[in-house]
């Protein structure tokens, strides 16, 4: 420990307020700084959770989160960790996407690390400017598109610290080994320009060779100063870059993005998990995605991938049973020539469909997926059809925040009569309808990249491949309980998600060895108790 007395208690990382014992209140000089009380830290967790409690505004329940965060490291993630399924969505989506909206004004301390176009040249300098020396995976965004809110620019960032607090709470990666970044190459959000108060660069975007070359030193000096083995996470990009960045590193780096990747693998296992209700196999299963961008091509190809394995027949084949609708229509060969490189493999035979409603009437899903960023396209008629169509139709809603699903439980529980198997981006209370419960699921990649991390680090694995994605998806499907699926859930809940991304890890740790991928020599015997045993905690540790 580097600091006692007045400086102690302001140290975030080994700050305990109350909980300091008398020994140490003697031996830390912390005598007279703090009340006479000495209080443990169960105690602290509920006075701390009836304090969050207390606020009514969601956004001040995230303020109130990060204030304790920047407090008291592990009274914050031991709240987190015992109230999981509470604050989850204080700390993640859906306020997480308000908080990016309006960091500007919330702005109290700065957290995670600034890369903007000034730095350009210096990207090494401000990595050694970071505290902490050993890290083992960076969440890195450039704000251009946060959930489905768009260009949000530097104020993008809530979104690695909010994804790397699951790391630490969800996945057990000790919190000093994680690193929040936001890239700053301007925004095109006027609005955002226009205020006073925004934190980032006031200049539009820069794109082409300055943004390849900007994105490039970075990817360089983060493997020149934190070596082969760190995680590297992409986060919130718009399309256009997120693929080229992959396409570019994923080679040459351990880096995976989450929107394509991970969400990929967590709808794979919704759906896997989904078959025990309605039955069949993935192959005889007909897949309607609106949006065909990161989150649905990823999505679409993991299936088709999974698929694949499970038939032997080949890739083009099976991807003719998946379609997807984008902001123009069906996507079909006549439009192949003017299609993004990701829309191509999609573009099967069938005549110009401009709605999503003719889709499902043609197309006659078994399964529609919403991956459009655009809120209520799931409209009554959109959910009659699917329900006309199928005794138990598949909806997934994943657009985030909750303004964006493409509808809400309640709509998809009332407009298919009780039918459908319902899950969404965002959490949605449960339902009751004509006198049944309905508890929704919640489909969003928070499953899988904690555990998918830490499954990587602890095995060394120095590659990702897409072998691991299907291993996560696998072992989360795994964990889904009879008693979840009597309540129609296709997801675990959140509750015992430490003991699932146990297990993801395990399984994915698994596959890296047997692909010859990791490097953490000899493997462990028993990889789900060895991922256990590498879970940070954040029960406090006594100073002496
Ligand atoms: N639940 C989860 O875990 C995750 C959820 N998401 C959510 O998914 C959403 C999309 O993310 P992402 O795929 O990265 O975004 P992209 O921008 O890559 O893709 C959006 C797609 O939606 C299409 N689209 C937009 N408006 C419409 C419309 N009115 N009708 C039909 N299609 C439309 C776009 O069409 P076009 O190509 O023609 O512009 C594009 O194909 C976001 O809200 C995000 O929060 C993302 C990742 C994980
Ligand atoms: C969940 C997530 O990654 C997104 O909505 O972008
Ligand atoms: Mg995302």
């Amino acid at each position: 420990m580097l600091f006692s007395g007045y400086t102690l208690l302001r140290d975030p990382h080994f700050n305990k307020g109350l909980a300091f014992t008398e020994d140490e209140r003697d031996a830390h000089y912390l005598r007279g700084l703090l009340p006479p009380s000495v209080i443990p830290q169960e105690t602290q967790v509920k006075k701390m959770i009836q304090h969050v409690r207390q606020y009514q505004v969601p956004l001040q329940k995230y303020m109130a989160m990060m204030d304790l965060q920047e407090r008291n490291e592990r009274l914050f993630y031991k709240l987190l960790i015992d109230h999981v399924e509470e604050l989850l969505p204080v700390v993640y989506t859906p306020t997480v996407g308000e908080a990016c909206q309006k960091y500007g004004s919330i702005f109290m301390h700065p957290q995670g690390l600034y890369i903007s176009l000034k730095e350009k040249g210096k990207i090494r300098e401000v990595l050694r400017n970071w505290p902490e020396k050993n890290i083992q995976v960076i969440v890195v965004t450039d704000g251009e598109r946060i959930l489905g809110l768009g260009d949000l620019g530097c104020q993008g960032m809530g979104i690695p610290v909010g994804k790397l607090s699951l790391y630490t709470a969800l996945g057990g990666v000790r919190p000093s080994a994680c690193l929040p970044i936001t890239i700053d190459v301007g925004t095109n959000n006027e609005k955002l320009l226009n205020d006073e108060l925004y934190i980032g660069l006031k200049q539009r975007r820069a794109t082409g060779q300055e943004y390849a070359e900007l994105m490039h030193e970075f990817m360089t000096a983060v493997k020149q100063t934190y070596g082969e083995k760190v995680l590297i996470q992409f986060e919130d990009f718009a399309n256009h870059n997120a693929f080229n960045l992959l396409e570019k590193y994923r080679s040459t780096h351990l880096v995976f993005n989450d929107d394509i990747q991970g969400t990929a693998s967590v709808v794979l296992a919704g759906l896997v998990a989904s078959l025990k209700l309605v039955g069949g196999n993935l192959a005889d299963h007909r897949f309607l995605f609106l949006g065909a961008g990161e989150a649905g091509t990823g999505i679409a190809e993991l299936i088709a991938l999974e698929t694949s394995k499970q038939t032997n027949a080949p890739l083009e084949e099976v991807r003719k049973n998946i379609w997807l609708v984008d902001s123009k229509g069906l996507i079909v060969s006549s439009r192949k020539d003017s299609l993004q490189h990701f829309k191509k493999p999609w573009a099967h035979e069938h005549e110009p469909v401009k709605n999503l409603l003719d889709a499902v009437n043609k197309i006659k899903p078994t399964v529609l997926i919403g991956t459009s960023g655009q809120g209520r396209t799931f409209t009554k008629e959109v959910i009659e059809a699917m329900a006309s169509i199928n005794k138990r139709p598949i909806i997934l809603s994943l657009s985030n925040p909750t303004s964006q699903s493409e509808c809400t439980a309640e709509e998809a529980y009332k407009w298919s009569q009780g039918r459908a198997i319902f899950a969404s981006g965002s959490p949605f209370p449960p339902v009751e309808y004509e006198g049944k419960v309905f508890v929704p699921g919640q489909a969003n990649n928070a499953y899988i990249f904690p555990g998918f991390g830490l499954g990587l680090i602890m095995s060394g694995t120095i590659r990702v491949h897409d072998d691991l994605l299907l291993a996560a998806s696998e072992a989360l499907a795994a964990q889904v309980s009879q008693e979840n699926f009597d309540k129609g859930l296709i997801y675990p809940p959140f509750t015992n998600i430490r003991k699932i991304s146990a297990h993801i890890a395990a399984n994915v740790a698994a596959k890296a060895y047997e692909l010859g991928l990791a490097t953490r020599l000899p493997q462990p015997k028993d990889l789900v108790k060895f991922a256990e045993s590498c879970m940070y905690t954040p029960a406090y540790r006594s100073y002496r």
